[in-house]
């Protein structure tokens, strides 16, 4: 194994994992701390966790499991995957999970780095943006759980950890590796903890891939892993390495609980043309019996054609509206319950095909079809490969909120058999 990361949650992992397969890497996903005694055969494991928004001392708990996992397969290089649009507040665990991972490790230094170019998630000057637009002014400011009110890097960090950040800017990513190397050395001699990488281009990952081959740890999104995975492997066979997680043919549904401008804009377009029902959240609070209802409504749905969608999506207007009326967690939750009990009965049923969109909303969904461990296939989108159950004949797509074209969801029905 050459390296270990630990994801925050179930769409980072995939999305991650997606990457390093593009680049020839076989690569395991396991969903939550795997049990010690599981045997491995591959380049990159990647420990799937659902520690983005829960209490700090749980993902701190959990994220150190997963390390001591990895440590005992003497695995040489870490990498803790948060979101790239970081999805953490001041009161956030990107920092103390950083945090405790280094003391751990012994070391005194790491990269923070929430970039994926080719999905529009850029830094300059410490600064992140969304296809252009800085964090705070997109749609992550509607986040339903972590709203983004800043887009500098640098604060974020510093307003949730133990050290000081600094950064290094797109002109040394300019420079090559060797410019990046050393600027990360006086970063540290001044006594920064932290550097934030800027990142415009896959030029960039390219370039910080080769500077941190030798940091022990390393913190982002999955650009930087790209860029890391392509200094190591140069272009490796990527077909031999997705080759598991390729779906065959299927019965499948959409199950969409991400209330992002994409997945909305991904929802109106597949409405437009499948069958579709909306998630009711009062009865999601207050009906033991709505999930089996929901269930009878995908089962009623015509076979062969588009997979029936089944949404909680909603516009941000919308949302603030069910929030303010029954409180963002309670109603967050009741939603993600719905759509666990959902995917049981319908696996039950016969469905071999779960194609979800939400990092939540799949962290849930995976736990409750009880999944293990995915082989990662071959991607529909840039961070969303098709996933195969180890344990079971199940496929996945697991969409991140934000990933995808507005087509995701024919495209993914598209890429299997
Ligand atoms: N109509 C709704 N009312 C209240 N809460 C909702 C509603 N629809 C979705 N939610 C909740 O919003 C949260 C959305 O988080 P999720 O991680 O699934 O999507 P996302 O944040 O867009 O995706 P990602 O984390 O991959 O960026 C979930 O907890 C979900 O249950
Ligand atoms: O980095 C991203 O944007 C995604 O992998 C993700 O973590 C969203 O849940």
């Amino acid at each position: 194994m050459r390296l270990g990361v630990i994801a925050d949650d179930f769409t980072g992992a995939t999305d991650i994992a997606g990457f390093l397969v593009a680049n020839g890497l076989r690569t395991v996903q396991l969903n939550d701390v795997p049990p010690a005694d599981l045997q491995v055969e591959a380049d990159a494991v990647v420990i799937s966790l659902k520690t983005r928004s829960c209490p700090v001392q749980q993902a701190v708990d959990e994220s150190l499991a997963a390390l001591a996992w990895l440590q005992a397969r003497n695995c040489p290089q870490f990498f803790f995957k948060y979101c790239s649009t970081f999805d953490s507040t001041a009161k956030g665990n990107i920092g103390p999970v950083t945090d405790a991972l280094l003391a751990e490790l012994g070391e005194d230094f790491t990269v923070i780095c929430p970039v994926l170019p080719v999905n529009g998630r850029t830094i300059f000057n410490g600064y992140l943006f969304v296809n252009g637009v800085p964090l705070d002014e997109s749609g992550m400011r509607h986040h339903p759980v972590t709203p983004m009110t800043d887009a500098n890097v640098m604060r974020l960090m510093d307003a949730q950890s133990k050290g000081k950040t600094g950064n290094v800017s797109y002109r040394v990513m300019d420079q090559g590796a060797e410019a990046v190397r050393a600027a990360l050395a006086e970063l540290k001699s001044k006594g920064f903890r932290y550097a934030v990488l800027d990142a415009l281009s896959d030029a960039h990952l390219v370039v910080m891939g080769q500077a941190v081959a030798e940091m022990t740890l390393v913190t982002g999104g999955s650009g930087l892993a790209d860029g890391m995975a392509r200094a190591w492997a140069g272009s490796g066979d990527a077909a031999a390495a997705a080759a598991e997680g390729r779906p065959p043919k299927g019965r499948g549904v959409v199950l969409s609980g991400s209330c992002s401008q994409m997945t909305n804009a991904q929802v109106a377009a597949y409405r437009a043309e499948a069958p579709s029902l909306a998630v009711d959240v009062d009865r999601s609070l207050h009906d033991a019996g709505y999930a089996q209802e929901l269930a009878d409504w995908v089962l009623a749905q015509a076979q062969g054609g588009l997979a029936p969608l089944v949404f909680a999506t909603q516009p941000p207007e919308e949302l603030k509206k069910l929030q303010a009326k029954y409180g963002a967690a309670e109603a967050s939750e009741a939603v993600e319950r719905t759509f666990g009990a959902l995917a049981q009965k319908l696996e039950a049923a016969g469905f071999d095909q779960f194609i979800v969109a939400g990092g939540e909303t799949s962290g849930i969904v995976t736990q409750s079809l009880g999944i293990g461990g995915f082989h990662i296939g071959p991607q529909i989108a840039p961070g969303v490969p098709w996933v195969r159950a180890v344990e079971k004949p199940l496929s996945l797509a697991l969409k991140s909120g934000n990933f995808g074209q507005e087509r995701f969801f024919f495209d993914a029905q598209n890429l299997a058999g």
